[in-house]
C-alpha cells in the first residue's frame, strides 16, 4: 500500500521540526453556543487531553466563573506526564496598579502551570471596546505580562485581533507584540479573533512577524468564520510558528476554533512537522473527538475529517471495486492511523463490489465468488428496495439478513398472525397511553400477548417480544435505543411512504434494522421484526423446523 504525500521540498524545509499543541476546548470550546461543560466534564476533558499527550491545555478562566473555580481548585492534585494546565484571562483592567488587579491575582493563585493572557493589538479595540488612549494599553500589556512573568515560568500573551490589528495599524500591532515580548512573554500568540482570514495573508503576516522579532516564539489561535482555521493555522506553521491553538472538533465562539482533530494528523502525516504525538496516541484521536462529542453532549459529525464516521466511508460502485484491488486508491491516509476504520457503504449506488466487500465483513465464511449470481441478485433487490424508500446505509442488520436471504440462509423464527395498537389521550396534561396486542405463530403454536407503552412502537415492541420471550429466552435482554421516522417526499403526498430505523441493543451490541410502508407502524412492525429475527441468528437460535412453521 502506498499512500502518497507528494510536496515541494523547499517548502518542507521552510517548516520548523516541532510544534507545541495548546488545547482551549475547555475555554474557547466552552464558548460555544450550546456547550455547557460541568466541572466533571472539564476534568474528565483534561485529563483525557493529558493522557493523550497535549503540551498546553488551557483549563478556562479563573475568576470569571465559580465553575472555573471550582475546575482549578480540582485540579490541582493532578498527576500528568508532559501536560500544563493553562490558565486564562485578559490584560489587567485600567485605573489601578496592576498587583492590585483582581483578574491577575486569581490566575496567579489558580495553582496552573502557565498563564496566557489576552490583550487588544488591533487600535479601534483599544480606544472603542476598552476606552483608552493606545499608550495606556501598551502599559497595560506590558505591566500585566512582567507581573504575570514574577509567579509563573511560562506566560503566553495572545495577541487579540491581531491580523485585522496588522491590517489596519501595522506599526501599532507590532508596538504591542514588543511590549508583551519585552515585559517576558513566552509566546507570542497571533489571534485571528474574528475568523475573517485566508491562508495567503496569514504566512504573509506571520513572516513579516517573524522577520520583525526574529528570537521570540510565536503561536497561533485562529477561528474559523471563513473555513479557513485549519488552513490557516497550517499557514502559520509553515511561516514559523512553534505553538498552535485550536480545540478538539473545532469548538469554540461562533463557528469555531482550529480543529485540532484535523490539525494534529496533517501536521504529523503530511508535513511531517512533529507535534509530540507517537503513532499510538495518534491512533487515539478518533476515539478522543467521540468522548469530546459524548461530554459536550453534541451528536458526532459524521462527515468530519479523519476522525468521522464517514471519513473513509465510500459509496460508489467504481470506488469500492478499485478499494478492493488495492485500498488507498480512494483513501488519502491509511484510516487506522487515526483510529478510524474503512466503511463500505450499501444503497442504490453500489455494485457487486459494494456487497462482496460488506459480506466479507459481516460473513466471512459465505466465502461468495465475485461471479456468484447471489451477489448480482443481492445488487438488484438492494437498488429495487432503495427505490421504494429503503436506505440500507444505516442499517446493517436489515441488510445482513436480506444477504441471507439472497443466499438461502435464513429462516423466520415466527410468524406475524396479526397485531393491534390502541394510543389514548385523555385531558390536554395528561400523557398518553399506547397498548399493542400481537399475534404469533411459532412452530405451529400461536402466542398471543398485550403491553403497554409511552408510544405505539414502544407497546408493539414490548407486545412482540412478550409473544415470543418464551420460545426466545434472549430476546428478554434486548432493547431500543433509537427510533427515527422518515416521511419519503418521493411520492404522492396522499400515499407518502415512511421510513422507519431502528436501534437496539442487548447490552453487548447494537444494530440497526429498516422498514418502510405507507404505514408508519406497519414500517415500525418491519424494523422491529428485523430487529429481533437478527438477535436470533447473531445468537445462533435455530428456527422451528419447516413442517412447523
Ligand atoms: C477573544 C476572546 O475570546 S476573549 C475571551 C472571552 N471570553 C469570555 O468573555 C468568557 C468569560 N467572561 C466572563 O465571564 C465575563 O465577561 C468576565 C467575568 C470576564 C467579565 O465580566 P464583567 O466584569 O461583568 O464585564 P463584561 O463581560 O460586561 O465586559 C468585559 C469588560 O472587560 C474589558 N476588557 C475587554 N478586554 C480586555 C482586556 N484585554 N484587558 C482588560 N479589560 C478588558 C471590557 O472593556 C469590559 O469592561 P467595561 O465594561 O469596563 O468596558
Ligand atoms: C484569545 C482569543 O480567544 C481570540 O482572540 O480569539
Amino acid at each position: 500500500m502506498a499512500y502518497l504525500f507528494k510536496y515541494d521540498s523547499d517548502a518542507l524545509m521552510a517548516l520548523p521540526k516541532h510544534v507545541d499543541l495548546f488545547d482551549t476546548t475547555l475555554r474557547d470550546g466552552a464558548q460555544t453556543a450550546g456547550i455547557s461543560f460541568s466541572v466533571e466534564d472539564k476534568k474528565r476533558i483534561a485529563n483525557r487531553l493529558a493522557e493523550f499527550g497535549v503540551h498546553w491545555i488551557e483549563g478556562g478562566w479563573p475568576g470569571a466563573s465559580p465553575k472555573d473555580d471550582l475546575f482549578f481548585e480540582q485540579m490541582r492534585e493532578r498527576s500528568w506526564g508532559r501536560s500544563k494546565l493553562v490558565a486564562f484571562g485578559s490584560t489587567a483592567r485600567p485605573g489601578h496598579a496592576v498587583e492590585k488587579d483582581r483578574g491577575l491575582n486569581r490566575l496567579i493563585g489558580s495553582g496552573a502551570d502557565a498563564a496566557c493572557i489576552f490583550g487588544k493589538s488591533w487600535d479601534v479595540h483599544v480606544t472603542k471596546a476598552l476606552g483608552i488612549t493606545l499608550e495606556e494599553n501598551l502599559r497595560l500589556v506590558s505591566e500585566s505580562v512582567a507581573y504575570l512573568k514574577q509567579h509563573f515560568d511560562t506566560v503566553f500573551f495572545d495577541a487579540e485581533h491581531f491580523f485585522d490589528g496588522f491590517a489596519a495599524n501595522e506599526r501599532y500591532a507590532l508596538q504591542v507584540l514588543e511590549a508583551a515580548a519585552e515585559a517576558g512573554a513566552d509566546t507570542l500568540v497571533l489571534c485571528d479573533t474574528n475568523g475573517g482570514s485566508i491562508p495567503f495573508p496569514v504566512f504573509d503576516v506571520v513572516t513579516r512577524v517573524k522577520k520583525h522579532l526574529p528570537d521570540q516564539a510565536l503561536g497561533i489561535h485562529a477561528h474559523n468564520d471563513c473555513e479557513m482555521a485549519v488552513a490557516n493555522s497550517v499557514a502559520a506553521v509553515r511561516a514559523g510558528v512553534q505553538q498552535v491553538q485550536g480545540t478538539v472538533n473545532g469548538v469554540g465562539e461562533r463557528c469555531g476554533n482550529a480543529n485540532l482533530m484535523s490539525i494534529i494528523p496533517i501536521l504529523q502525516l503530511k508535513v511531517k512537522v512533529d507535534c509530540g504525538v507517537s503513532p499510538e496516541q495518534l491512533r487515539q484521536l478518533s476515539s478522543l473527538s467521540q468522548f469530546v462529542n459524548e461530554m459536550a453532549n453534541r451528536l458526532p459529525w459524521q462527515h468530519q475529517p479523519f476522525v468521522g464516521q464517514n471519513a473513509f466511508a465510500h459509496k460508489g460502485g467504481i470506488h469500492v471495486s478499485a478499494i478492493r484491488k488495492q485500498r488507498d486508491l480512494y483513501e488519502h491516509i491509511d484510516p487506522l492511523l487515526v483510529g478510524n476504520e474503512q466503511r463500505v457503504l450499501v444503497s442504490d449506488q453500489a455494485g457487486r463490489s459494494n456487497i462482496l466487500s460488506k459480506l466479507q465483513k459481516l460473513e466471512p465464511e459465505a466465502g461468495l465468488a465475485d461471479d456468484d449470481p447471489v451477489v448480482a441478485e443481492a445488487v438488484t433487490r438492494i437498488k429495487e428496495l432503495e427505490a421504494t424508500g429503503y436506505a440500507f446505509e444505516g442499517a446493517d442488520a436489515s441488510f445482513q439478513l436480506l444477504l441471507r436471504r439472497s443466499m438461502s440462509r435464513f429462516q423466520r423464527h415466527f410468524e406475524l398472525v396479526r397485531f393491534r395498537v390502541y394510543d389514548e389521550k385523555r385531558g390536554h396534561h395528561e400523557d398518553p397511553e399506547s397498548e399493542a396486542t400481537v399475534q404469533v405463530r411459532v412452530g405451529g403454536e400461536l402466542k398471543h400477548a398485550a403491553a403497554l407503552g409511552n408510544g405505539p412502537v414502544n407497546a408493539m415492541d414490548r407486545a412482540l417480544r412478550a409473544a415470543l420471550v418464551h420460545a426466545y429466552p434472549g430476546l428478554e435482554a434486548m432493547f431500543l435505543t433509537d427510533f427515527k421516522v422518515r416521511v419519503l417526499t418521493t411520492r404522492e403526498a396522499t400515499e407518502a411512504a415512511v421510513r422507519v430505523l431502528i436501534e437496539s441493543s442487548d447490552g453487548k451490541r447494537k444494530w440497526s434494522t429498516v422498514g418502510v410502508s405507507t404505514d408508519v407502524l406497519e414500517a415500525a412492525y418491519r424494523a422491529l421484526n428485523d430487529a429481533i429475527e437478527y438477535k436470533l441468528v447473531m445468537d445462533g437460535v435455530a428456527a422451528p423446523a419447516a413442517e412447523n412453521r
